[in-house]
Order: C-alpha cells, then sequence, then structure tokens
C-alpha cells in the first residue's frame, strides 16, 4: 500500500523522561515537508551518546524524544524540492548535515554546518520549527535531527547520504557515527603522519576506530590507555600496539606516557568525555608540538583546564565532530571503503537484537565486551 503523503504509524522507541525505559510506542510519523526525507530506517545501532542525552547530563536533552543517530535505511518518500534522493535509495542519516551552501561549507575549513543546527538542537524541523512525530497528536522531539530508534524517521534532506545499494545495511549503520569519527579524528583533525607515537585514551568504538586509522596513517606506536584491562586483547586486533591501565599506577598518567616515550606522544585522543582525562592527554603529548584531540562528549557543566604554559610551550588542544567528515560528500565514500575491504565495521559489532530489546541493548554498553549493539528495526 502506498505510504507516501500519509501519516505512517509505526514503531519506535519512546524516552518519556531522562534515566527511565525506552517505551515502545505507536507512533504517527507525518510526511516529509519541503527539503525532508522521510526514511524507513531498517537497521540502527547505539551510541554513547544516546547514552548521555538520555541520562540528562545533555544541556541540549528534550523529552520525550525519539533518540538513536547510527543508523542505515531505505527512502520512502521526499517532499517538495528535494531532488538528491528519491524514494528506495539506500541512505545514511547523518547527524552533522553538509548543505554546501551556507558559510561553514564554504568556508572550507570545517564539517560543521549551520543549515539546519538551530532546528535539530531544539529537537524540531526547519520548515514550521515543529515535530513531525506524535503520539495520539502529542508533539514528540526529534533528536540530533536523526532519531533512529523509530521504524520510519524525517531527516532533513542535507542530513542524508545516499549510499551505495549494495552495502549491507546491518553493517554499514555503524557509519553513521563511531567508526568515522575515530578514523576522522585522525586522518583529518589530526593529520597523523607515518612514524608518529599516538595514545589513545578510551578504547571503546570511537578509541579503537583512532587506533586503527592510526595504524593505516603509519603510527610507529599506538598506546591504548583504559581502566579495563579486558579491553587490550580486542585492541590489538584494531593496532594498539601498546596497553596501560591508569588504575595499575601510582603516578599520574600522563606522567607515565611522557617516560615511556622520551618527553611525550605526537598525537593524543580523549575518547571517553572525562575532563580530568582530556588534560592528562593533553599534558602526556611532547612540547613543542604534540597534539591532542578531544572527542569525548562531556557532560554539561563540566569545563577543561591545564596551566596555560602546556599550550605556551607549543601543545595544540582540538577537537572534532564526527571525525572532521563532511557528511553527504563521503559517508558514500567511507561505506566504498569498507565494501572494499579498506576499513573494518563487522569487527565492531559485537552484539545484534531487536528494536524491542532496547532497554537490553542500552544495559549491555555497560558492559566491556560490548562495542556496537545492532538493533533490527523490523522484526
Ligand atoms: N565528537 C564526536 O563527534 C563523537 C563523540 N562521541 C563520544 O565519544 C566517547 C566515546 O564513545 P564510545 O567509544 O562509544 O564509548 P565507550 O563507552 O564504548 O568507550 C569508552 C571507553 O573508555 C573507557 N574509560 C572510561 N573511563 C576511563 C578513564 N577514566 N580512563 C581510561 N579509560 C576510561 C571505558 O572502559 C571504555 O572502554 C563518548 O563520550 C561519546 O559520546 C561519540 C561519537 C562521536
Ligand atoms: N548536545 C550535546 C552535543 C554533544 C556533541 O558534541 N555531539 C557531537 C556528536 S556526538 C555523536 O555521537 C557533535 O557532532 N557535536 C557538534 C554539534 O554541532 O553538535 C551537548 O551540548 O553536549
Ligand atoms: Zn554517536
Ligand atoms: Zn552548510
Amino acid at each position: 500500500m502506498a505510504t507516501q503523503g500519509q501519516v505512517i504509524t509505526c514503531k519506535a522507541a519512546v524516552a518519556w523522561e531522562a534515566n527511565k525505559p525506552l517505551v515502545i510506542e505507536d507512533v504517527q510519523v507525518a510526511p516529509p515537508q519541503a527539503g525532508e526525507v522521510r526514511v524507513q530506517i531498517l537497521y540502527t545501532a547505539l551510541c554513547h551518546t544516546d547514552a548521555y542525552t538520555w541520562s540528562g547530563k545533555d544541556p541540549e536533552g528534550l523529552f520525550p524524544c525519539i533518540l538513536g543517530h547510527e543508523a542505515a535505511g531505505i527512502v520512502e518518500s521526499v517532499g517538495e524540492g528535494v531532488t538528491e534522493v528519491q524514494p528506495g535509495d539506500h541512505v545514511i542519516p547523518c547527524y552533522q548535515a553538509e548543505c554546501r551552501e551556507c558559510k561553514f561549507c564554504k568556508s572550507g575549513k570545517t564539517n560543521l554546518c549551520g543549515k539546519v543546527r538551530a532546528a535539530t538542537g531544539v529537537g524540531v524541523m526547519m520548515n514550521d520549527r515543529k515535530s513531525r512525530f506524535s503520539i495520539n497528536g502529542k508533539p514528540i522531539y526529534h533528536f540530533m535531527g536523526t532519531s533512529t530508534f523509530s521504524q520510519y524517521t524525517v531527516v532533513h534532506d542535507v542530513s542524508v547520504a545516499k549510499i551505495s545499494p549494495q552495502a549491507p545495511l546491518e553493517k554499514v549503520c555503524l557509519l553513521g557515527c563511531g567508526v568515522p569519527t575515530g578514523l576522522g579524528a585522525v586522518w583529518n583533525t589530526a593529520k597523523v603522519e607515518a612514524g608518529s607515537i599516538v595514545a589513545v585514551f578510551g578504547l571503546g568504538t570511537v578509541g579503537l576506530a583512532v587506533a586503527e586509522g592510526a595504524k593505516a596513517a603509519g603510527a610507529s606506536r599506538i598506546i591504548g590507555v583504559d581502566i579495563d584491562s579486558k579491553k587490550f586483547d580486542v585492541a590489538k586486533n584494531f593496532g594498539v600496539t601498546e596497553f596501560i591501565n591508569p588504575k595499575e599506577y601510582d603516578k599520574p598518567i600522563q606522567q607515565v606516557i611522557v617516560d615511556l616515550t622520551d618527553g611525550g606522544v605526537d598525537y593524543s585522543f580523549e575518547c571517553i568525555g572525562n575532563v580530568s582525562v582530556m588534560r592528562a592527554a593533553l599534558e602526556c603529548c611532547h612540547k613543542g608540538w604534540g597534539t591532542s584531540v578531544i572527542v569525548g562528549v562531556a557532560a554539561s557543566g563540566q569545563e577543561i583546564s591545564t596551566r596555560p604554559f602546556q599550550l605556551v610551550t607549543g601543545r595544540v588542544w582540538k577537537g572534532t565532530a564526527f571525525g572532521g567528515f563532511k557528511s553527504r560528500s563521503q559517508v558514500p565514500w567511507l561505506v566504498d571503503k569498507y565494501m572494499n575491504k579498506e576499513i573494518k565495521v563487522d569487527e565492531y559489532i559485537t552484539h545484534s537484537l531487536t528494536l524491542t530489546e532496547i532497554n537490553k541493548a542500552f544495559d549491555l554498553m555497560h558492559e566491556g565486551g560490548c562495542l556496537r549493539c545492532v538493533l533490527s528495526m523490523h522484526t
């Protein structure tokens, strides 16, 4: 039955309140308006940023909402003026938009895009500043412009990447966030050179993707830092050459790393979201040139600090969003790289569940053995 132009009622996991279990509800999804695309989500993974917003610590967190931002699906219908995708196209929703027209997109200096960010930050669509999701007339907020914990979602046309129809959606859904973020932090933000010494703080999916990117860039040493020693076995498969558990040392971890590396690392990456670790990651960098990239997302109210002397003496502090990748242009390229076996994706998927099991999937995230859990949305 044709659904174009109709309201679709489907299943979605609704976060009614911070920290309360998600509830699978029948949600009404309105048709896409001008410049919008309605997507049937087939697979979505969970990222720690979903857990972060759900926890209530995200200053932009709004409830009730539909979380989720690492997914893949098929275009169901498009609104007026949408030319770059059509029904049937295989797509990855992109929380980092790319309009190619705004000041940010045209700058050539950043992958951030200003076109829809103001609307996505307050859980609505640009066109009428309203939500396309409702339950019996009550609006439910969007999240990150993606809301992939729903069988159908509506996104802005600047927030959707058309990908190869040959790509397995149950795998490439991961290319919507964590894996590109880690790879891009190394390739685009830090621009790690061959022979560099790299430290990665936090060996979850994002940190392991940093290690994978650093290995591909020819790093000579990749030091993995995690408080869970069980992470090292798996981390070796992603390129980590040495492992440090800060709990096993009396000295500050930055001092341990400086001592092990003749003065510090060339590049470090914080992939946890812990502001004390961000400081350690900066301070373990080599005087004169060491660069530290903040990848982790820290809670509302948290602030970073260090002695300015650390920067005066040549260390550089940077951050990255979606690894600096331009989403619509480069996600299809990442999908092709995966298809050509040039980047890993399958190796990050440790669990597969269904939408109805989403609360169990969130529980799994807190277990050391879980990297990414992929939910099948229609079984
Ligand atoms: N900037 C961006 O565009 C993006 C940022 N993120 C953020 O990146 C961070 C990492 O995400 P995931 O890899 O999915 O998380 P994760 O929770 O799977 O990995 C974090 C790792 O850090 C370790 N850890 C925790 N506390 C530690 C400490 N004090 N010292 C050393 N290790 C510690 C944990 O054992 C775990 O292995 C999160 O904050 C997430 O919100 C995620 C995607 C995109
Ligand atoms: N609302 C959050 C923002 C957290 C954040 O920094 N998000 C990252 C992506 S994290 C993905 O898993 C990002 O891309 N930031 C840039 C942006 O424009 O949001 C907060 O305020 O903490
Ligand atoms: Zn994410
Ligand atoms: Zn733009």
